[in-house]
């Protein structure tokens, strides 16, 4: 008898972040990580996350939502069901449930990793194998201070930490973003990429401005300037200026991706296991991508180590990232629940090796930092 899924447990896992976090919808003092356990009858584990930013004002799901509609519905469905079949349990999970994709991409992380303990290995491996063993980290100055943001930037220069910087903006008036943005990028020089993120904050006209100084100012790229939804607003702006446009709230999965494209849109795609509901789905929209010439990023709803290493399992599979990775959430986060965290050197970091994810829980790190109730 094959193994079927006995358990599955879900925990709400809160670390503090080294430095308060300012993005344009709130300020993160702390991540808080819904970690999955996923036990079969044979008694193999797979883990999974599901995390996403400040609470409800990032998107439609909440720490608190993914674990009780897990808890609820997801689980139910998944319960005394062959293990080792991820595309039907997929199929399953889809079929009774709408939305919930950080749910969903949880589930399906703990799911792979389950399957590749069973067979000894790795999720990229699962994934038809890794094309990449490092890829490149960028880092995010949002300290909200920008001689700190500068300092930050120097000293991951210096150790060979991060050589491209995102700054989230979009919160403070346009003038007062674009000199923030214009200061740190006249610091760093040709010694760094700097990139902006404004997380859907300015209408239309406003971005017209705003890009228009930020391209003066030497950024490389604009990240997601206007509301998810207005994808004819993001190809205008694509095509008027030649800094490029990043899709990233406005791409969640493949539609989205085949939409934008089919309707012109010239630029980058951000993506991330949790938009996606997980690794197959992320990758599908990577192969739209790459079938209508659009470069490709690895992004991050900032996990902590086990979402990062389901990402990276999913990056590797694809022959490149044209505008590199943000996988750096670990390393915002003043501890980790891992016994062996994420190997980070030469402006990137390495793809785990080991069966699953290759990732092993610190069970005296995991009780101490799991939410009571
Ligand atoms: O890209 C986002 O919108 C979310 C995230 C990624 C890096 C960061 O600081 O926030
Ligand atoms: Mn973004």
């Amino acid at each position: 008898m094959s193994a079927v899924i006995a358990t599955i447990e879900t925990l709400l896992v809160d670390l503090p972040t080294i430095r308060p976090h300012k993005l344009s919808m709130t300020t993160m003092a702390c991540q808080t990580m819904v970690i999955v356990r996923l036990c079969d009858s044979d008694g193999v584990e797979g883990l999974g996350e599901g995390t996403t930013i400040g609470g409800l004002a990032y998107g439609p799901e909440s720490p608190e939502s993914i674990k009780r509609n897990i808890d609820t519905y997801l689980a139910p469905l998944l319960i005394g069901q062959p293990a080792s079949n991820v595309n039907a349990l997929r199929a399953r999970l889809n079929r009774h449930a709408r939305g919930n994709a950080i749910a969903k991409s949880a589930l399906e992380t703990a799911l792979l990793d389950a399957q590749g303990k069973r067979l000894g290995l790795s999720v990229a491996e699962l994934l038809g194998g890794a094309q990449q063993s490092h890829l490149p980290v960028l880092w995010t100055l949002a300290s909200g201070d920008t001689q700190r943001d500068i300092d930050e930037a120097f000293q991951r220069l210096d150790d060979r930490r991060h050589c491209d910087f995102k700054l989230k903006i979009g919160a403070n008036p346009i003038a007062q973003d674009v000199a923030h943005v214009a200061a740190i990028k006249a610091a760093l020089g040709e010694r760094a990429s700097v990139r902006v993120d404004v997380n859907q904050a300015w209408d239309e006209a406003t971005a017209v401005r705003g890009i228009a100084a930020l391209q003066e100012a030497g950024i490389d790229l604009i990240e997601q300037p206007i509301p998810a939804r207005e994808h004819a607003g993001l190809i205008r702006l694509a095509n008027r200026f030649r800094v490029p446009m990043l899709a990233d709230e406005a791409v969640q999965d493949a539609r989205d991706g085949f939409d934008l494209a089919a309707a012109g849109f010239s630029g980058a795609y951000a993506l991330k296991i949790a938009k996606s509901g997980g690794l197959q789905g992320v990758l599908e929209l990577a192969h739209v991508a790459q079938a209508a010439g659009i470069g490709l990023y690895g992004g991050t709803l900032l996990e902590g180590s086990i979402g990062t290493a389901a990402s990276l399992h999913a990056w590797a599979t694809l022959p490149e990232l044209a505008w590199g990775s943000e996988m750096f959430g670990p390393l915002l986060l003043k501890d980790d629940i891992v016994t062996q965290p994420l190997d980070y050197r030469e402006f990137g970091v390495a793809l785990p090796s080991g069966p699953g994810l290759g990732i092993t829980l610190d069970e005296d790190k995991l009780a101490h930092y799991t939410r009571a109730h």
